[in-house]
């Protein structure tokens, strides 16, 4: 579903990200990045979400090469990746409700498919009866369960975090990774780089670990340590 041949990121200011990443990641596959702050977890899912070029290697979504789409391709690609953010992102002038229903109305979703699916997918993330709430009358832990629902309401095929729990308490931080988990289940392929050791120890699935822009490890029941 996603593989990364020989992807090399040197930023103009002469950083290398990236070097020589090679890796694949199957349909429905759960996997963990992981590695220390700078380590390049962040180039590798910009990457993938064309926010930026490699400057070696291809890179290919769906069996499509997407190394160099034309910008007029990139929207397509876009509508395959659910992201979420560490900070959040949403709206301040728009309700949990609008704040969902604006990401299907961007893919020209009918009204009668969004009064279907946004109830649908607040319900999924326990949001139901925060629907006319504003973000700011959100806790962390709602304002990213609003992100995740906005991040899937669209059905794409794979979503993409970059450290979703940054922000949260751990407790709150379980109920996110939960739910990634839910998400998980229902087929989704889902890529999380994150710092929190505790929940990559405790969730057993494939790590990742980058160092210095090298792939140093990847293990299919990782933990966060060399020794697990
Ligand atoms: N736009 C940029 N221009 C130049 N250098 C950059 C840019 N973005 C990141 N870098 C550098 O590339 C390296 C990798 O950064 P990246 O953000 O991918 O790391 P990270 O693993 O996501 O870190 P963190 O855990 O702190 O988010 C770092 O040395 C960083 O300073």
């Amino acid at each position: 579903m996603i593989e990364l041949h020989n992807i090399t990121k040197i930023y103009p200011n002469n950083v290398t990200a990236l070097k020589n990443i090679s890796l694949s990641i199957e349909k429905g596959e759960f996997v963990f990045i992981i590695g220390s702050s700078g380590s390049g977890k962040s180039t590798l899912l910009k990457l993938l979400l064309k926010e930026i070029e490699p400057t070696e290697g291809e890179i290919i979504i769906n069996d499509k090469n997407i190394t160099h789409l034309k910008k007029k391709e990139i929207p397509f690609l876009r509508r395959k990746l659910g992201v979420v953010f560490q900070d959040f992102r949403l709206l301040p002038n728009k309700t949990v409700y609008e704040n969902v229903a604006f990401a299907m109305q961007i893919v020209e979703a009918t009204p009668k498919e969004i009064r279907r699916n946004v109830p649908m997918v607040l319900s999924m993330v326990g949001l139901a009866k925060k629907a006319r709430c504003y973000p700011s009358q959100l806790s962390g832990g709602e304002q990213q369960r609003t992100a995740l629902a906005r991040a899937i309401v669209n059905n794409p095929p794979i979503l993409i975090c970059d450290e979703p729990t940054g922000n949260l308490d751990p407790l709150t931080s379980w109920e996110i990774m939960k739910l990634l988990k839910d998400i998980n289940d229902r087929g989704t392929t889902v890529i999380i780089a994150t710092h929190e050791k505790d929940i990559v120890d405790k969730m057993k699935k494939r790590v990742i670990e980058i160092k210095e822009g090298v792939l140093i490890r990847d293990l299919q029941k990782g933990g966060y340590s060399d020794e697990d």
